[in-house]
């Protein structure tokens, strides 16, 4: 059952020249419906699906491709790179950026039900544009602006360590920081903005840049049901490439206008011994 709190997605600006493509230029969100064609999509399912067989189970499961993610430097480990696929590097030329490319990519499969709790990719490490790729059905992503509530949860103690319930990969990469999740806790009193849901349709590439990538969290709800134009919808298996960019050396950092959720931030006030105990920032990543 949809919330009935949460309000519909802003209305996006239709680009002149091509209708596939929604614009929500105020957050730098874009949709490009159709982004690839039906036999792409059955290319991709069978591909995830011979690596892994399972659908069965509840749990995300995550393939893991490009350069990975390195917990000891928080960069990008030259020396763990799996080979993109070719059903990747095929639409790689068609990427509405083109100046520079993802190189590290996350190909997730969703059972029926399950979700990602809300959260902001970690910033200083990967360039601005994030991706998501959709296939297999529809979801709706939940978008809300983050708040006090968030960079209170980025500075406190992980609950777990880099676990990963992921499938076949020997990385446990997520590279996201996770900033709520479905349980309220007792600390989270403060108001929160409205958040609101994005139908991301079967094919769609979503593009995430500005503040939508680096001020507003992003996840999607567990639950059975969508409501989808007005009506109540069975989820069915989804599934996903987050795409982005590895930052190295003099690159890495940020210095965006959400201090509150930026993990450089927080970083540079645990370098300068500004955090206390309670607010001890968390500096390593898990899987959300
Ligand atoms: O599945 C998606 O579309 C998004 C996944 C995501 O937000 C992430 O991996 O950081
Ligand atoms: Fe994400």
């Amino acid at each position: 059952m949809a919330d009935p709190l949460i309000p519909k997605a802003p209305s996006p600006i239709v680009d002149p020249t091509n209708p596939n493509i929604q614009r929500w230029d105020d957050i730098g969100l874009t949709l490009i419906h159709n982004f690839i064609s039906e036999a792409e999509e059955a290319t991709m399912i069978a591909a995830f699906h011979d690596a892994d067989p399972r659908t069965g189970g509840r749990k995300r499961l995550s393939q893991h491709f490009g350069y990975h993610f390195d917990y000891t430097t928080f960069g990008a480990s030259e020396s763990h790179h799996t080979p993109v696929p070719s059903y990747i590097e095929a639409f790689l030329p068609r990427l509405p950026i083109q100046s520079y490319l993802p190189d590290q990519f996350t190909v997730q499969y969703y059972p029926p039900g399950s979700g990602i709790p809300p959260h902001v990719d970690t910033h200083s490490m990967f360039a601005e544009a994030l991706y998501s790729l959709s296939f297999g059905s529809a979801v709706p992503m939940v978008f809300r602006m983050s708040g006090p509530n968030d960079a209170r949860k980025m500075r406190q103690p992980k609950r777990s360590l880099m676990v990963s319930s992921d499938a076949n990969t020997s990385a446990t990469t997520s590279a996201v920081e996770p900033v709520a999740d479905s349980k309220r806790s007792e600390e989270t009193t403060q108001q929160e903005e409205p958040s609101w849901e994005l139908l991301l349709p079967a094919r769609s590439l979503l593009v995430m840049e500005g503040p939508s990538r680096y001020g507003y969290t992003h996840g999607i709800k567990g639950r059975k049901t969508d409501i989808i134009n007005g009506e109540t919808v069975l989820r069915e298996g989804r599934y996903s490439i987050t795409m982005r960019t590895v930052r190295r050396g003099d690159e890495i950092g940020c210095t965006c206008a959400y201090p509150g959720v930026c993990d450089a931030r927080i970083r540079e006030e645990l370098e300068r011994g500004s955090a206390t105990s309670q607010y001890q920032p968390q500096l390593h990543q898990n899987n959300v």
